[in-house]
């Protein structure tokens, strides 16, 4: 285990790319291996994720790596047992068992780390309700799959989207379709709909409004491009954004394209603006002011649709001028980690005042002048913890030791270098030779 040493910041320079979006080079990947026809995908998210996606796939499809791209087609083999390594991937386990669900074969799914017992049984009961053979062996995921006629079913939306996301790529397999009604309240909305837009650019009809979604049976996935080019992500980005506000350093942040952003992550922007942040957004980039930043005033809102900008609003949220309350967020519990928990730690180092409810899923947060530091984060290896420590340390006036760190290759793996080319000065000490 090693130690990351936050020592501070020294501006150095103020452009860079933000990272390949993590959720949308994952549904790229999983409609490509189900497509016929030669798909390549460019500028993907290398992070762990993403590996855990490929293995999925390779079984069904024939898959070239090539620099930063990949080439993928649907492969009819006669292989009919698999065992597939889902890493810590949550969309990766649940999309799979879907899919796998309606195609001939056992495919055994092993979910690692933080991935074991994260919640699936209301996914398993959706497939078993329409006749998929799905059922859990310890943490493992056994599915027994064949051409299922489809039907109607009905799921929670309170616990994650994703489970709409697996039933979403299941239909178009199986021979009748399948309605989808989703019981409320429905969280991660914008998820979903991120999936749907995948979905129709391979040719896949998805018909429906908010809480009730029929996509038919018997359709070919088909891409109606050869090659797509994934957009920056807003979810990650957002932290640059909130270093160069916390840090009072201009950020331009290019490869951020809105027409192809999913509304929960570029939600970010918007909130930032209401907090008080100047942003200019033009010809694919994002110019955050954080020079030209005052007293940031604080929020009152409902993040039920945005889960992932929890974190780095957080940040800001702790530098704003008064009392701040994000509710909706009672998901955040079944992430890599109790991410209600994890904030409160983060921002208890920081010397915010902080209470969360995780009941009810409430966050509170008072914000202070002066972010202190001082002090140790266990950042249990969740990505998104990692990041909201490392930006919210590099504003601290003392230094911060972060431990448990390592998980960041989840979906950032180059993170801290990324940050040192900006002028973050962090060292990392190896706890054991
Ligand atoms: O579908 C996706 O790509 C994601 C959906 C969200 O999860 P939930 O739907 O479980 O809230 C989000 O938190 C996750 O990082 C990515
Ligand atoms: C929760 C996340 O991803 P997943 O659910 O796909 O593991 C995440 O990236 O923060």
């Amino acid at each position: 285990m090693s130690k990351l040493i936050i020592n501070g910041f020294r501006a150095r320079e103020g452009v860079v790319e933000a990272p390949p979006s993590k959720a949308l080079t994952l549904r790229y990947i999983l409609a490509s291996a189900l497509s016929r026809t030669w798909v390549l995908l460019r500028k993907l998210n290398w992070g762990d994720d993403t590996w855990s996606m490929i293995r999925g796939i390779k079984p069904i499809s024939e898959v070239e790596v090539k620099n930063d791209s990949v080439r993928i087609r649907r492969e009819v083999t006669l292989e009919r047992f698999r065992v597939i390594d889902t890493g810590e991937s949550g969309f990766t386990l649940r999309t799979l068992t879907g899919v796998y669900s309606g195609i001939d074969g056992t495919t055994l799914l092993v979910p690692r780390g933080s991935l074991i017992g994260r919640p699936m049984d209301e996914l398993l009961n959706a497939l078993k309700n329409l006749n998929a053979k799905v059922d859990r062996l310890g943490s493992v995921i056994r599915v027994i799959g064949s051409k299922l006629v489809g039907g109607y079913v009905t799921i929670s939306g309170s616990i994650s989207s994703q489970y709409v996301s697996a039933l979403l790529y299941l239909a178009p397999l199986t021979e009748g379709g399948i309605e989808i009604s989703i019981k409320p309240p429905v969280k991660s909305r914008p998820y979903i709909d991120a999936t749907i837009n995948v979905l129709k650019d391979f040719n896949i009809n998805v018909e429906g409004n908010n809480d009730m979604i029929y996509v038919s049976g018997s359709q070919e996935f088909k891409a109606v491009n050869e090659e797509f080019v994934i957009p920056g992500d807003y979810s990650l980005a957002a932290y640059y954004t909130t270093l160069s506000v916390l840090t009072g350093v201009d950020i331009r942040i290019t490869n951020l394209h809105r027409d192809r952003a999913i509304e929960s992550e570029y939600a970010f922007i918007r909130y930032a603006r209401e907090v008080g942040v100047e942003i200019e957004e033009k010809e694919g980039s994002v110019i955050v002011k954080g020079s030209s930043v005052g007293d940031l005033k604080p929020l009152n809102i409902d993040l039920s649709d945005s889960p992932d900008i929890v974190m780095p609003l957080a940040l800001l949220l702790a530098r704003a001028h008064g009392k701040s309350r994000i509710v909706g967020i009672n998901h955040l519990v079944y992430k890599e980690s109790n991410r209600l928990r994890g904030v409160a730690s983060v921002l208890k180092c920081l010397g915010a005042g902080v209470n969360i409810d995780e009941v009810n899923g409430i966050i509170e947060i008072e914000g202070v002048h002066e972010m202190r530091g001082g002090c140790e984060i266990d950042a249990v290896n969740d990505h998104r913890i990692v990041m909201m420590s490392v930006i919210g340390a590099l504003s601290a006036k003392e230094p911060i030791t972060i431990i448990n760190w390592e998980g960041i290759s989840k979906s950032w793996p180059a993170f801290i270098w990324d940050l040192e080319k900006l002028g973050a000065e962090m060292r990392i000490i190896n706890a054991s030779p």
